[in-house]
């Protein structure tokens, strides 16, 4: 049967990654990555170039058409997945004023606070919004720029998330999908709008309205690609740009979560969970936030700002590879002998902590140990994502099983530990990629013109991996029970 192509691309904190799609056979045909390098300043900052996406996109897509071993001008349209809240901001000519502040960057907490003092606080930002603007979203990168950067504020013409940048890139168009739009602060989430007297009450001087993007749906198309960036990618001009959106709204898709019942739990840079709704689900409690999908619906979410980089930075403490660390996290035992790790390495959203750092507690001269600190470091992230769960499951979210993707569900321990701590099953999918996954599927979608054509594209493309599947142990499940309890004492102290 004729194949057709679909190049789905993920713009993650780490690095670029990019996969070919058949949408007739469901198989993805090929992959590349390329990585990219985090600017780190004091007072939480964490940027990156731009410049550098550009090319770990080129970078990655390559990679992905030779190892697929087809021809590019077969690729009928791509999908851009991007890590959501980051802030691109471009002047008149399109040039990027300033490297782009990201989602784990809390150098902007003041200006969140002062934000959320001016709606009202936490129950204010709840009614007008839906929402409760976090550290890290994109409203408080903004009056960052502002007070920080006045001669750049005044030139910006373009206010766009990371991945509507990279859209904009590609076709010369600003605008912006709903999913990736709610995670910014400055969008409605019951009304699905932008929320422009917050933007007026940032810039009186109304510079910000005009830079915003055009909302389209998540099946609409961008445009079509510039003919000498279709050239650069070596794929075909007539090439078609889905709306793409957040990683999360992708990583959706790309798990099959587009209906009720289904949970996503990603191991990535961050760590999130997530599930898909058909109706706003607006939680009182502020960590949840109730953002839009890129299916059509709504995407309520908890995601915590430490995981593979707090598991990666004492990783490479110790100059372990991968699976040198993963051997030690197996050799140390549940609870690594007492030592707890808080891993608030740069602030934390959920447990909302965003000017916590990290602490090691319960030390003593017989468990001081690389092991029991490379567990202490996987249970202490890992238990975020339980507090998460928990916050979840109190909005009525509910699962038989989780999907775990992201680079960590690679490791079989981290998942044995993710299923004894959320006492739940695990099964990752047969792609780890799912946010490229499903930036590729969405592309398919878009490209096909049929509104209705997600559900069957999930059917075909996305895979269970049963070989992955990893149930609670019992015995597990009860030793984590007092050792979670201390990690909730341990927050709760910290949040006094
Ligand atoms: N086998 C493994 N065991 C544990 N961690 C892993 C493994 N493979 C990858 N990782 C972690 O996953 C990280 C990358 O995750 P990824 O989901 O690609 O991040 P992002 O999308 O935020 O760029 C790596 O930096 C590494 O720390
Ligand atoms: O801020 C969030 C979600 O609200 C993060 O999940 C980012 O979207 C970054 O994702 P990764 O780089 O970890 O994939």
């Amino acid at each position: 049967m004729k194949r057709k192509l679909y190049l789905g691309i993920d713009c993650g904190t780490q690095g670029t990654k990019a996969l070919v799609l058949d949408s007739v056979s469901g198989q993805v045909l090929g992959q590349g990555g390329a990585p990219h390098d985090l600017i780190s300043g004091a007072n939480g900052r964490r940027e990156q170039d731009t410049g550098q996406w550009l090319q770990a996109f080129t970078q990655a897509t390559h990679q992905a058409l030779q190892a697929a071993q087809v021809d590019g001008q077969a690729i009928l349209a791509l999908g851009v997945s991007g890590q959501q809240h980051g802030l691109v901001l471009l002047d008149e000519q399109g040039q990027v004023l300033r490297p782009a502040k990201l989602w784990c960057d809390t150098e902007s907490t003041p200006q969140n606070q002062q934000l959320l003092d001016y709606l009202g606080g936490e129950q204010g930002s709840l009614e007008r919004l839906g929402l409760v603007i976090a550290p890290g979203y994109t409203v408080s990168k903004l009056l960052w720029t502002r007070e920080h950067h006045p001669d750049l504020f005044a030139r910006i013409a373009h206010v766009l998330l990371p991945h509507d940048y990279l859209n904009y890139w590609l076709t010369g168009r600003a605008c912006a999908e709903y999913g990736d739009a709610s995670g910014s602060g400055y969008f409605d989430v019951r009304q699905r709008g932008w929320d422009l007297p917050l933007l007026q009450h940032i810039d009186p001087g109304g510079r910000l309205q005009k830079a915003l993007p055009e909302l389209i749906e998540a099946h609409q198309p961008v445009g079509q690609i510039r003919p000498e960036i279709a050239r650069q990618l070596g794929i075909n001009p007539q090439a078609v740009v889905a709306s793409g959106g957040g990683d999360n709204m992708m990583g959706a898709i790309g798990t099959g979560n587009i209906r009720p019942g289904v949970i996503t739990m990603s191991l990535g840079s961050s760590g999130t969970v997530y599930a898909y709704a058909d109706q706003p689900l607006i939680s009182p409690e502020a960590s949840v936030a109730a953002f839009c999908s890129s299916s059509g619906g709504w995407l309520p979410l908890i995601c915590t700002m430490n995981l593979t980089n707090a598991t990666g930075a004492v990783r490479e403490l110790f100059k372990l590879d991968l699976d040198e660390f993963n051997n030690l996290v197996t050799q140390a035992p549940i609870g690594a002998e007492g030592v707890s790790m808080l891993p608030f390495l740069n602030g934390e959203r959920v447990p909302a902590l965003p000017q916590a750092t990290g602490s090691l507690l319960g030390l003593s001269l017989t468990n001081l140990t690389q092991a029991n600190l490379c567990r202490a470091v996987v249970e202490g992230t890992t238990f975020g994502l339980r507090y998460g769960l928990d916050l979840l499951h109190g909005n009525g979210l509910q699962g038989e099983s989780i999907r775990l993707i992201g680079g960590g569900a690679k490791s079989p321990v981290w998942r044995q530990m993710v299923a004894d701590i959320m006492g739940t099953p695990v099964i990752c999918t047969e792609q780890s990629e799912a946010a490229a996954l499903g930036a590729a599927i969405q592309a398919a979608w878009c490209e096909s013109g049929t509104l209705h054509g997600l559900a069957e594209l999930c059917e075909r493309c996305v895979s269970l991996d049963r070989g992955s599947e990893t149930r609670p142990i019992p015995a597990h499940v009860s030793a984590y029970q007092p050792i979670y309890h201390r990690y909730r004492q341990q927050v709760a102290a910290l949040q006094e």
